[in-house]
């Protein structure tokens, strides 16, 4: 049989395909096809059961695909995992370290025991680490005295020691209080001005949005949608319109739908939902920069809007959207969600319900 060779020009530094993994009957990644290109902040997203730490252990050649192939720096894991390794810095599950000694002193015991040289590069390496993760004011504090978000801060550095190219995280935020998240985010913003290639997992969609310029969405074991996040956002812009009657709601409407229909071309659909008040409001599925261009057309038609919101796309709806129109999604769970506050952080459950946080 005939493979297809992934493609590999120096820039994608992990590439899947076909890349599978079944536990019995239960597919948990299915037939998963994912580019990372270098410097990307990369978010894997999707609920809990997806098969996100699934896919990341097959990159890391912790488990083995039942089918397909995953190739990172052009080299197949399947054949080429200590080459590879050598270039990763990976947190998959909580690294143990040991409480009662310092956080500098634990990454001494782990430099030792991965067989970095001690000395002065060593004692570098390890001031540098702490630097980047911002825990060189802590480094002389008992591990068990370290907040959550310092001890995830800490592995990092771990992860950080041998100055990889791809920096792999697990939900690198679970747990942690919104200001321990604030750190986390700003670590990565800071790893990616480093250079760093960086893949992390998440269900928080919030977050992701905030530091990822390019995200996967898996539902299922099932990728659903994968693209730059400016993209995928502004396919989410609309402008939501309030008249001051229904009757003139109805009229707004079927003037917006037949502009589209006449070819308008910015006009991506009109429609009439509840607003978070449950007031009726008409949805212009278009950019935002033509909210002006809507209330002068209406305007001409002597419909006058009592207020006009230009909304910006968010994750959370590119979620609900994909999970909810995709064939292998739950979409029972999803139905009827009403559109809400995008400044709030939500999470992702494993019925892809929203979870204020
Ligand atoms: N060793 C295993 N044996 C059997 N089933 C497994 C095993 N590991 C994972 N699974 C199943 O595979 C599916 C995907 O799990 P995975 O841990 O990859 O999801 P996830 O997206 O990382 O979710 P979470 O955030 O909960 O870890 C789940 O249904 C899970 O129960």
């Amino acid at each position: 049989m005939d493979e297809i060779i992934p493609h590999y020009d120096g820039t994608v530094v992990i590439s899947t395909h076909r890349l599978t993994k079944a536990y019995g009957n239960l597919i948990a990644v299915n037939d998963l096809h994912l580019e990372v290109m270098r410097g990307d902040v990369f978010g894997f997203l999707g609920p809990n059961g997806a098969g996100k730490t699934t896919t990341i252990r097959m990159l890391l050649g912790l488990i083995r695909p039942t089918a397909g192939r995953a190739i990172l720096f052009g080299m197949d894991n399947a054949y080429l995992l200590p080459e590879i390794l050598l270039r990763v810095g990976a947190i998959v599950e909580t690294p143990v370290f040991y409480p009662y000694l310092s956080g500098l002193d634990n990454l001494r015991v782990i430099a030792a025991a991965s067989g970095m040289m001690s000395g002065k590069s060593n004692d570098r390496r390890l001031a540098e680490v702490l630097e980047i993760v911002e825990l060189q004011a802590y480094e002389k504090l008992a591990f068990r005295q370290y907040s959550l978000g310092m001890k995830q801060r800490l592995g990092i550095a771990a992860a950080l020691l041998t100055d990889p190219e791809l920096v792999l995280l697990d939900e690198p935020t679970n747990g942690l209080d919104p200001a321990g998240m604030i750190e986390i985010r700003r670590l990565i913003l800071r790893l990616s001005s480093l250079g760093k290639t960086i893949f992390l997992s998440s269900h928080i969609l919030h977050e992701v949005q905030q530091v990822c310029n390019r995200v996967a969405i898996m539902q299922k074991g099932n990728l659903v949608t994968q693209g730059n996040v400016s993209d995928l956002l502004k396919e989410g812009e609309r402008v939501e319109v309030r008249m001051n009657n229904e009757e003139e709601m109805q009229q707004a409407l079927q003037f917006l739908q037949q502009r589209q229909e006449n070819g308008l071309e910015w006009i991506r659909g009109v429609h009439i939902e509840s607003n978070r008040w449950k007031q009726p409001v008409l949805i212009v599925d278009a950019s935002t920069n033509r909210s002006a261009e809507i209330n002068a057309l209406l305007a001409h038609n002597d419909l006058f809007a009592a207020e006009i919101h230009p909304q910006q796309g968010s994750l959370e709806d590119l979620y609900l959207e994909v999970t909810t129109t995709s064939t292998h999604a739950g979409m029972e769970a999803l139905a009827g969600t009403p559109a809400e506050d995008h400044t709030a952080l939500h999470e992702i459950s494993d019925t892809g319900k929203r979870v204020r946080l």
